[in-house]
């Protein structure tokens, strides 16, 4: 099979350079004109700014411009409308791995071509129509730029391998296609919408031909469409476009809709290289070893420390257990308690309730220096009103009450969680007990053992992601179990995890050549090709919630997961993540996205930053890198 992608074995129709760039139009098989690169080209070269012609979506639609050739070549444009693009704009193909993207300028009525990677001479210069490539009006056919290689610029991510078709069958393809698509058009009658699931299932029928050994070549997954911009919000439309999964986002209406695509995926997750899942063989690494009587023989600086993940949520948790965190609110003093009805007449109906306040009660009774008892009554918080209109408020509720005098306290922040709490709190001003699960800032809850096995499983994922840095990967590492009985939390509601489940994974994107194959994601696979096997697919879940992928497990990973990777644990149920490096940049812990405990999401887990010694430097990754 030839994957060659050049244009030198082709019969040129149209050769000379049409612009300072030494472009040319040249006419394929099956494909019709297209742009070619007549010298090299670097990544990020902008290849024309073209003016457009717009039409509007009442003329495209009244005119039935789709029944027409110029369906084939316009694209999407602000409010539904369409536009032709002028120049060069018309003529670059589709192909599912573009080595140009295209970025529409409304204000400007402009489209901007730029390469996306390095370009070879003879390489032909594609935009991506649609990630979605049911979503064509043909069958894409014939040449595709080169695959991308390492050598390109860029971030070394796109070099995915391209899938061809050799030259005759091509050929051969794109004669039947055309036949095809010329009898699916006359069967439609210029109706988009039948016409368009005749082309969906004209596509699904050759993938089936090509699974079924039609044709021995491997069927591309769907691309994958990564956008990027931001742009006008548009109407869906039925139109033929040259970007047909429009980016639709809201924000400035300078950009909108760049699409790069990484098509040609390796296979599944679940599988190895090129086997299909089920070759792959479903391992379970060993268990980890670990001594029961805990970290106690090890010198405490040797040992390290574990500090709860920072998110959001834990930074207002940290304030909230800081008995010195003090707020001012206005205080009547009531004493000694005569007008008792009429002031909480007023603080329920004379004055709104601030949020903030919830926690206090409302009264107060203290014995002053004199031996005096005094009644104090929560009104407002400072910062919200001053003393001539708090009590010009009184006055107009109750002349009596006006006259009574108003007093700024300190009062605690938040309600106290603790019996000690409730006691330090309370000497402020009385408030409100709302005892619940305490979670330390640090390990203070974990038992000896707990903390030896913790160690266990940070000291295999260390030495795991040498091995795999060794090996040309990341140095980075995940190890996921489930506690040991003796450790099971002793909480009501905790569901056993499956027995004997467990998996161990390396980040792979770089053997793989897959942007995805992060350490995190692949132990979440290993695990699901597991519960796929015997004896993990016969196991019936004891309970409601039990057979998610890492329901009640504990994860060991060396640095923080990326949000993506953190989202991918939630949805997984996972119980605990232990990991070393922080990664202020991308992690999805610590920082502002502390995935694992937002009140918005239906899962919240524990996750762990053990701070012991260790070589920072031979795990270092740079800070951009998304674990
Ligand atoms: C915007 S035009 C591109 C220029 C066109 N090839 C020409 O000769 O004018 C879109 C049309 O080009 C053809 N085309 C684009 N990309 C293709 C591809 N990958 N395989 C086959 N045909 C393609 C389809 O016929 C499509 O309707």
């Amino acid at each position: 099979m030839s994957t060659d992608t050049t244009r030198k074995d082709a019969d040129p129709v149209t050769t000379g350079t049409i612009n300072p760039l030494a472009l040319s139009v040249e006419e394929r098989p099956g494909r019709g004109r297209g742009v070619f690169a007549s010298a090299p080209i670097r990544a990020g070269t902008v290849l024309e700014v073209a003016p457009v012609l717009v039409l509007t979506k009442e003329q495209w639609e009244g005119g039935r411009m789709d029944d027409t050739v110029l369906g084939e070549y316009g694209f999407c444009w602000a409010r539904g409308g369409m536009a032709l693009g002028l120049g060069i704009a018309s003529l670059f193909n589709h192909s599912s791995t573009p080595n140009v993207n295209f970025v529409r300028n409304f204000a400007a009525g402009t489209i901007t071509f730029t390469t996306s990677r390095a370009v070879d001479t003879d390489e032909e210069l594609c935009i991506c129509y649609s990630a979605d490539e049911t979503k064509l009006w043909f069958l894409p056919n014939g040449e595709r730029p080169r695959p991308a290689t390492p050598s390109d610029d860029g971030d070394g991510l796109e070099r995915l391998a391209a899938l061809q078709l050799a030259p005759d069958d091509a050929e051969r393809e794109a004669r039947e296609d055309k036949e095809r698509a010329r009898e699916t058009r006359r069967q439609a009658g210029g109706n988009t919408h039948s016409a368009k699931e005749a082309r969906r299932a004209k596509w699904r029928a050759k993938q089936e031909k090509m699974r079924n050994g039609g044709n021995s070549e491997i069927v591309a997954p769907q691309p994958v469409a990564v956008a990027s911009g931001s742009g006008l919000l548009s109407e869906p439309t039925s139109h033929r476009s040259q970007d047909s999964d429009r980016t639709v986002t809201s924000g400035s209406n300078t950009v909108f809709g760049q699409t790069e695509t990484r098509a040609d995926l390796p296979p599944p997750l679940h599988s190895d290289s090129n086997k299909l899942r089920s070759e792959v063989p479903a391992e379970v690494p060993p268990l980890l070893e670990w001594d029961e009587a805990g970290p106690s023989e090890l010198p405490e600086t040797q040992w390290g420390e574990l500090r709860r993940a920072r998110g959001p949520i834990e930074i207002e948790e940290e304030a909230e257990d800081d008995n010195s965190a003090l707020i001012q609110v206005w205080a009547l003093d009531a004493s000694p308690g005569t007008l008792m009805k009429e002031v909480l007449d007023f603080t329920k109906k004379g004055v709104p309730l601030d949020e903030r306040m919830r926690h206090l009660k409302r009264v107060r009774r203290i014995t002053d220096e004199a031996g005096e008892e005094r009644v104090l009554v929560a009104l407002a918080m400072a910062d919200t009103a001053n003393e001539d209109e708090l009590r010009a408020l009184l006055s107009s509720y109750d002349e009596r009450l006006g006259a009574l005098p108003l007093v700024v306290v300190d009062t605690p922040r938040s309600a106290a969680k603790t019996t000690e709490q409730l006691a330090v709190r309370n000497t402020y001003w009385p408030v409100l007990y709302t005892p619940g699960v305490q979670r330390y800032s640090n390990a203070r809850g974990f038992s000896g053992p707990k903390l030896a096995w913790v160690r266990a499983g940070i000291e295999r994922v260390l030495a795991d992601a040498l091995a795999a840095k060794a090996r040309g990967e990341l140095p980075v590492a995940v190890y996921v179990t489930s506690p040991p009985e003796s450790l099971y939390p002793q909480s009501d509601g905790f569901i056993p995890p499956t027995d004997g489940l467990r998996g161990a994974a390396a980040d792979t994107r770089t053997s793989c050549d897959h942007p995805l194959r992060h350490g995190v994601l692949n132990a979440i696979a290993s695990v699901a090709r597991l519960r796929t096997v015997p004896p993990f697919s016969e196991i019936t879940p004891s309970r409601n919630g039990a057979d998610y992928l890492l329901t009640s497990m504990s994860l060991f990973v060396t640095h923080e997961p990326c949000v993506m990777c953190s989202m991918a644990l939630l949805h997984s149920r996972v119980r605990e993540v232990f990991f070393v490096f922080p990664r202020p940049r991308a992690g999805g812990f610590e920082g502002s996205f502390g995935v694992h405990s937002r009140r918005d999401l239906n899962h919240r887990f524990d996750a762990w930053r053990w701070t012991g010694p260790v070589d920072a430097e031979a795990y270092a990754i740079p800070d951009n890198v998304e674990i």
